[in-house]
């Protein structure tokens, strides 16, 4: 039996169960089509208030994982439960209710915002489209929104070239949780930023997701960063995971040799049994 004492805050939003994913990769010919596995048996639970790291190298099927998550892929077979219900049938609502209640935030802020719309039009579009509110009420949620990411309400007259690579990435976030989401992706989120604004959209991330308890799924090749976020870690290898459980069981004692490569490659949170 577990040690950790249940948190009150960890209540399950969304649940992969044995996912698989295939792709009919572009390269088939016509004597024969080739089936890319993705997501092979792929199992994880996104909990109210807490951080899953998923790590793993290019093509390991992290982007994939995010993409079940948030509607964008239907998986081949397997399941997965929202709150208690589980879906089987990834009809259109059910991928759209996914949209509404996963939302992204992408590595690269500058191709995630249109270059021509004010950052004000940018947050009230995903309102429009889901008509939210009346107008005086869309301008009250959008000036919320900017100041909940710490911007000032004069950023909603800007274009996006005019903002920082930091301060676009806070529109962003903004923008994520305009429809207020229950849980955030957050795919490499920092990895196109000025090392010296990382810290701080990090620190906005986590600071979002413990005011509002949302659940928060961070993907990254960076173990560093995800060990400093992450409440629970699953490591993808080849379309699996290899590894999870608890973020400092993970990295404190990694049971699996391809957690020990990864680890070899950041020396620095090596255990000393590992090290040796
Ligand atoms: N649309 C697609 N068609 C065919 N194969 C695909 C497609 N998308 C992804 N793949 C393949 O599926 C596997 C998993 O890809 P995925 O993008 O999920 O990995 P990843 O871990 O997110 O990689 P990265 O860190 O480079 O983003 C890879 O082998 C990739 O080449």
């Amino acid at each position: 039996m577990s040690s950790l004492a249940p948190r009150d805050d960890g209540r399950s939003v969304i649940e992969l169960r044995d996912v698989r994913v295939e792709y009919r990769s572009r390269a088939s010919t016509i004597f024969r089509k080739r089936i890319v596995t993705a997501l092979d048996g792929v199992s994880f639970t996104v909990r109210r208030g807490q951080t899953l790291g998923i790590v793993g190298e290019s093509g390991s099927g992290k982007s994939t994982s995010a993409k079940v998550l948030i509607g964008l892929e239907k998986p081949t077979s397997g399941e997965v439960v929202i709150g208690d219900e589980v879906v089987r049938r990834f009809t259109a609502p059910v991928r759209r209710r996914l949209g509404r209640i996963v939302s992204v935030v992408f590595q690269d802020p500058a191709t995630a915002l249109n270059a021509r719309m004010l950052i004000r039009d940018a947050l009230i579009d995903p309102l429009e489209v889901h008509r939210i509110g009346n107008r005086a009420e869309r301008e009250e949620r959008v000036r919320r929104l900017i100041s909940m990411v710490g911007l000032p309400t004069s950023t909603l007259d800007a274009l996006p070239g005019q903002l920082s690579g930091g301060q676009r990435q806070r529109v962003a976030i903004a923008r994520a949780l305009a429809l207020e989401p229950q849980v955030i992706v957050a795919d490499e989120p920092t990895s196109a930023l000025d090392v010296s604004v990382r810290a701080q959209i990090l620190n906005l991330l986590t600071d979002l997701k413990n005011e509002l308890g949302l659940g928060m799924v961070f993907i990254s090749h960076d173990i560093q960063t995800v060990r400093y976020l992450s409440d629970e870690i699953a490591v993808m290898n080849k379309g699996r995971i290899v590894e999870s459980g608890p973020a400092a069981a993970v990295f404190g004692a990694p049971t699996d040799p391809y957690t020990r490569t990864l680890l070899a490659a950041a020396p620095s949170l090596l255990a000393p049994s590992v090290r040796a």
